[in-house]
């Protein structure tokens, strides 16, 4: 039985109940929104924070898991969940995603939700992965990503999978598909993400490399469409929605959907065998070891 509590008009369900939202579904504590008397819809669970101005139409996403945005289970399915909610709201007609922690948009997936685990959880946390992707990738409304900081691996694949992407020109910024330089790799949605954006060419070598990219070399590639200085990238964020806003949506979103779909619909005709290729590569023991290594690099470096 879950336990609703209601606090003002909010109300914040825990448990895996389904008594007050669709959004509950996946049977984790989850938080509905919080409806404020002017036009701004707010809800904020753990790990994502929404800000919906419905009269503009404009949803702000930030990601507030620190210390890095790493994507665990959880986070994964507070994501989709609150984009879930926003692609239903008709008062809401575009997405910028950011973070809220300083310096960082997300450092990828969890690789301890990859590391020391079973194929059971494998399993779970690559589905929810997939999730995020397909419904990203698919998303019928506008998507930008204002990058305030580092986005590698998966950070990078959530920003690809948006529209629009305006990154901070702060030279100490990377951003790029890393996985190789972990000893894992990147699967073929990820690939098929990158090509789309950059190209085969720039592809092969970014992919195959690893390469993370400072601001001005994701410029140049196309990595991300557009350098701001740090402090204007929410802002410019919102400018830019405002102005592909101008498009009407219908006609927005059934183009963007023949450009995607054939991407989305490779995925969704091997989900299964994807997941099963992810377990049984994640499992190895060589891949095991380059993942505890990696972990270990990442704490020493800070020694
Ligand atoms: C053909 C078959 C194919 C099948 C598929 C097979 C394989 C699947 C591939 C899966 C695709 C993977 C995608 C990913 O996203 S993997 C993750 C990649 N991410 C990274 O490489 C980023 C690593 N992190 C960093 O580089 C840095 O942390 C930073 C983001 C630049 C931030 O630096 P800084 O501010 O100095 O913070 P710290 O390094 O000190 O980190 C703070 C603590 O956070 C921990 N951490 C960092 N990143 C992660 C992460 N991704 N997952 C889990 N934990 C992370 C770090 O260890 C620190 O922990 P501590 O405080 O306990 O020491």
């Amino acid at each position: 039985m879950a336990a609703v509590l209601r606090r003002g008009a909010s109300f914040i369900c825990l448990g895996s109940s389904q008594l007050l939202s669709g959004g509950c579904k996946h049977g984790r504590t989850c938080i509905l929104p919080f409806f404020s008397s002017n036009n701004r819809n707010s809800s904020s669970s753990s790990k994502i924070k929404v800000d919906l101005d419905s009269s503009t139409g404009i949803a702000v996403v930030k990601f507030q898991n620190p210390p890095v945005n790493s994507m665990s289970l959880d986070f994964l399915t507070e994501f989709v969940i609150s984009l879930e909610k926003l692609e239903l709201d008709k008062s809401c007609r575009g997405v910028i995603l950011t973070s809220a922690q300083p310096k960082i948009f997300s450092a990828g997936l969890d690789i301890l939700e990859m590391y020391g685990k079973s194929p059971e959880h494998y399993a779970e946390f690559w589905k929810s992965v997939q999730d995020i992707w397909l419904k990203m990738y698919g998303y019928r409304k506008m998507t930008i990503a204002a990058i305030n900081g580092f986005s590698p691996a998966g950070g990078c694949l959530v920003a690809l999978s948006c529209d629009y992407r305006i990154m901070a020109d702060n030279p100490r910024y990377r951003i790029g598909l890393n996985e190789t330089q972990l000893g894992i790799v990147a699967p073929f949605w990820f690939k098929d993400t990158m090509v789309n954006t950059v190209g085969h060419r720039t592809a092969e070598l970014s992919l195959q490399f690893g390469l993370m990219y400072s601001p001005s070399d994701a410029l140049k590639i196309g990595l991300v469409d557009q350098l701001v200085p740090e402090e204007n990238v929410l802002g410019t964020a919102t400018e830019t929605m405002t102005k592909w806003l101008a498009i009407p949506d219908h006609a927005r979103e059934i183009s963007k959907s023949m450009l995607r779909k054939p991407t989305v619909d490779r995925l969704l005709a091997s989900r299964d065998a994807d997941t099963k290729n992810f377990v049984n590569f994640v499992s190895r023991d060589s891949i095991q070891k380059s993942l505890g290594l990696y972990l270990t690099m990442l704490k020493e470096r800070k020694e």
